[in-house]
């Protein structure tokens, strides 16, 4: 854990990849400091291990000022907002509020003041002597990240200035960032090893450097002085990751939709009840990557099972069309 936080970038420009996305915010960067003003408000939203929270850190880094952390399920009441708002911010720091999706409707409808007019209410004493203050809170920017965007009420939405998603990262962009963590921890590896590890990690850096470091395993007990792609291959093969890069429990999946329900469409929650696994696993860890790489899609009437899946599970094609929006 500590190691991972020291190959964590730190700036920008050692942010590999999201290219789209950093170009804008260099934009937004150099504009607040060239005003002397707080970064407007950011959500940010993607599936897991994307770097939301290593890109809030970059941000209050290239802002130079402090961040604070906390999450949408450790502010319990307003109270709990209050005393981060007001007892640890200074002008222009950040606030990250990790899965804010989870943050409670009292919690929320505190924040929309603190977000719009940097003030709060607060309650003080009891029954019908309690009254309400205003307070004026430091000019802040908050950085929220959640996985769930479906899960963020409309007015909390809109009170971001800048709403952006994190993209799946390339095989390309996943070896770079296998690369760059070799480097700092003193490895050499073969061009084609990265390659192979960022085609396996689901598009997603937190896994491409999991499994580099298992694949370091390999190498150093074989006593590989550079980390080749024969010893990344059985080692990505060893620890049960296929071609495309899934485990175990993604395969289950579309065998249980392809076995159990024809290919779909099948819901969320029946699908998951058939499993024994938990819905919002399935939804939030499990399927961007399977609909990302064109194995599931998302109908109306539920998920299906596309050609692709059949022919990777080795499965017979589905007979004749299963859905109206089919069109694998
Ligand atoms: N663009 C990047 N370049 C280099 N390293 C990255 C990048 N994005 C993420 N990482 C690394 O990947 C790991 C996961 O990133 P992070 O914790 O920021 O993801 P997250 O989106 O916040 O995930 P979660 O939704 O689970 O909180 C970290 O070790 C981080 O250092
Ligand atoms: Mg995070």
């Amino acid at each position: 854990m500590e190691l991972d936080l020291t190959l964590r970038p730190e700036r920008l420009d050692d942010y590999v990849g999201q290219e789209r996305l950093k170009a804008k915010l260099a934009v937004y960067l150099q504009a607040a400091r060239q005003r002397g003003e707080p970064l407007d408000h950011l959500l940010l939203f993607g599936p897991p291990g994307l770097g939301k929270t290593t890109l809030a850190h970059v941000i209050a880094a290239e802002l130079g000022v402090n961040i604070r952390v906390t999450s949408g399920p450790a502010i319990e009441k307003p109270g709990d907002l209050a005393a981060i708002l007001t007892n640890s911010l200074e002008e222009g720091d950040v606030l990250f509020i990790d899965e804010i999706h989870r943050l409670s409707r009292t919690a929320e409808e505190h924040l929309y003041p603190a977000m719009e007019d940097f003030k709060i209410d607060i309650v003080i004493g009891q029954g019908p002597a309690a009254r309400t203050i205003r307070l004026d809170l430091p000019r802040f920017t908050l950085i929220g990240a959640t996985t769930r965007p479906g899960l963020i009420s409309g007015p909390l939405r809109s009170r971001f200035g800048i709403v952006e998603h994190l993209e799946f990262y390339s095989e390309e962009e996943l070896a770079r960032g296998v690369e760059r963590d070799a480097r700092l921890m003193g490895i050499a590896v073969e061009r084609e090893a990265a390659l192979e590890i960022g085609r396996r990690s689901r598009g997603t850096m937190r896994v491409a450097k999991r499994l580099f470091r298992r694949v370091r395993d390999y190498a150093e007990v074989a006593g590989e002085e550079v980390v080749s792609l024969a010893r990344t291959r059985q080692a990505l093969d060893a620890l049960g990751l296929d071609e495309l890069g899934l485990e175990a429990r993604d395969r289950r999946i579309l065998e249980t939709m392809i076995v159990k329900f024809a290919g779909g469409p099948v819901g969320l929650e029946t699908l998951a009840t058939a499993m024994h696994e938990d819905p919002a696993t399935l939804e939030e860890v499990h399927e961007p990557y399977l609909i990302q790489l064109g194995l599931i899609q998302r109908t109306p009437r539920g998920r299906v099972a596309t050609a692709r899946a059949y022919e990777h599970l080795g499965h017979p094609p589905p007979e004749g069309p299963r859905g109206l929006f089919e069109d694998a």
